[in-house]
């Protein structure tokens, strides 16, 4: 007989949601977390840190007012660290209560320190006070998420040379900053710092940035990005990082050096399985410290542990996050699962916000599928003259066989939560009459996926018939 039905490993996205679905069904559950508050990375340093502080970036310094009172328009002239800060502390506290709630009223029971397996039904914990305690269960979900990258020969310093948890600690706003890595944390902060007014270089060791997104969307974003003076590097992988008294120095593999205050590394982040001892229950972790599951129950090769959220990869959201966690719960206490739809979007927090739902334009192509698109700009509708959009692009891809649409695609004000639209009516099967035929809220950005559709809807004529339940392709 085992102390417990479940017990999950780490208390971010993947780890709550498990836990709480696993006593919903009344099992006897076990939450074990290092970190001194439960959330994870998302709470502490990734998702929640990163979005409140884009926030108060954009409203301290008033950008999105600047479409009417031009570049100069400030809310408050002088935006300190401490001014980010203070907003992000309540909204941390806010968010951790509100677990802490759901875990006490749930019955999850609750363990801070360090797990490690001793086989693979026992977990030893270390407590923050040295105790260590022995705990087995009949089951164990990792959901120990991951941690940044940090490779030897860069010289951090958590002051001017950064990752992305120290960026949350820095002192000052740094007048000019380095960002190594375009990935979607490197290209969020570069975005949100350049909102700042801080002078922001960005250098990929790939040709391209952001690849899973529409390649139309990201041109758009790219040309943003440079308009307002931002430097994109790409083609480039690093030489070395140098401090030099308040100065840090990037050499480029082309001998090319850049020089700025600030350094921020982006380039990537590691599953965070080190101190598991995973030798010990069977399994072992990929070089980037990720687990193997089963993508239909998230087990892994040893039948009783699972694995989700960040450590297993791909897509690494904590949308998605939440999503794994809760179907290897129910896989895990013997309760099926429903897959979860085909389409789930991707949000990308930058300045300005990308948001994507289905298949780019480039996917369609590489499937042979005949499409047509639409674009919509947001100049074009009455509420972006009414806040003073003059960016903000919609595109979205109907199949020309069954009509159906195939992708939205988004970059402007509002897109993360615009692209819902989209997602809803793609994993509904929706056509491109839907956006022709139904009335939208006027005036309002979403009227945007209306002129989008009868922009695309004009190339392809009428419906012979409305075509629906069909496969995409
Ligand atoms: C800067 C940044 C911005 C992001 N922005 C977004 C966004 O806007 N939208 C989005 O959807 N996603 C975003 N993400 C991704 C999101 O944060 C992750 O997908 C999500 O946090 C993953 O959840 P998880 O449950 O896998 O683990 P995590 O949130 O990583 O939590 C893992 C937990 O496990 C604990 N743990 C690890 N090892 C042990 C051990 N041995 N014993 C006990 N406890 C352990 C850790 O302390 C940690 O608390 C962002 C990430 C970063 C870094
Ligand atoms: N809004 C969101 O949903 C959100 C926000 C932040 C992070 N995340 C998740 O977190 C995960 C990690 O993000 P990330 O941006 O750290 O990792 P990443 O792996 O996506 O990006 C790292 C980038 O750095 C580049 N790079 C690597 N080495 C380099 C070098 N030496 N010089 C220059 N460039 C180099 C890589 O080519 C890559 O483009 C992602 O998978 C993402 O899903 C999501």
């Amino acid at each position: 007989m085992h102390s417990y039905d479940l017990v999950v490993v780490g208390s971010g996205p993947a780890g709550r949601r498990a836990a709480i679905q696993a006593a919903k069904l009344n099992k006897k559950v076990l939450v074990i977390e290092k970190g001194t508050r439960v959330g994870g990375v998302s709470v502490h340093t990734g998702t929640i840190p990163s979005k409140t502080l884009r926030e108060t970036a954009l409203n301290l310094t008033g950008w999105r007012e600047r479409g009417f009172y031009g570049r100069a328009y400030r809310v408050k002239q002088e935006i300190s660290a401490a001014d980010l800060r203070r907003r992000l502390l309540i909204t941390l506290d806010h968010e951790v209560d509100v677990l802490e709630h759901q875990f006490s009223r749930n019955r999850v029971h609750q363990m801070r320190g360090t797990a490690r397996f001793v086989d693979a039904h026992t977990l030893e914990v270390t407590k923050d006070d040295g105790e260590v305690v022995r705990i087995d269960s009949r089951s164990i979900l990792l959901a120990v998420g991951t941690k940044p990258f940090r490779p030897a020969h860069i010289p951090f310093d958590g002051k001017s040379i950064v990752d992305s948890d120290e960026i949350l600690e820095i002192e000052g706003l740094p007048r000019s900053m380095i960002v190594i890595g375009a990935g979607v944390i490197g290209i969020e902060y570069a975005t949100i710092f350049s909102a700042l007014d801080t002078a922001v270089t960005v250098v990929e060791s790939r040709d391209t940035m952001l690849d899973f997104i529409d390649k139309e969307i990201v041109d758009d974003f790219a040309y943003q990005l440079r308009d307002r003076n931002m430097k994109l590097i790409f083609g480039q992988a690093i030489e070395s990082v140098v401090k030099d008294g308040d100065r840090c120095h990037v050499t480029l593999q082309n001998g090319r050096r850049l020089s700025a205050e600030m350094v921020l590394f982006a380039a990537g982040r590691v599953g965070a399985t080190e101190m598991l001892d995973l030798k010990n229950c069977g399994l072992e972790a990929d070089k980037r410290g990720r687990l193997a599951v089963d993508p239909l129950t998230f087990q892994t090769s040893v039948p009783n542990i699972y694995a989700a959220g960040d450590v297993v990869g791909f897509p690494s959201l904590a949308s998605t996050s939440m999503e794994q966690g809760r179907i290897a719960s129910r896989h895990a206490v013997g309760v099926p699962a429903i897959e979860p739809p085909k389409f789930f979007p991707y949000g990308i927090y930058a300045v300005p916000e990308i948001s994507t739902c289905g298949f780019t334009e480039e996917e369609v192509i590489e499937r042979k599928i005949p499409y047509e698109c639409g674009i919509a700009h947001f100049r074009e509708t009455s509420r972006g003259h009414i806040m003073g959009l003059d960016t903000g692009l919609l595109k979205l891809i109907f199949s020309l066989k069954t009509r159906r649409l195939l992708g939205a695609h988004i970059v402007g004000e509002g897109a993360t939560e615009l692209v819902h639209i989209g997602q809803a009516v793609l994993n509904l099967k929706g056509t491109v009459d839907y956006f022709v035929e139904n009335t939208f809220n006027y005036p309002t950005l979403a009227e945007a996926y209306k002129i989008a559709g009868l922009d695309a809807w004009n190339r392809m004529g009428e419906a012979p018939g409305h075509a629906t339940g069909e496969d995409p392709e």
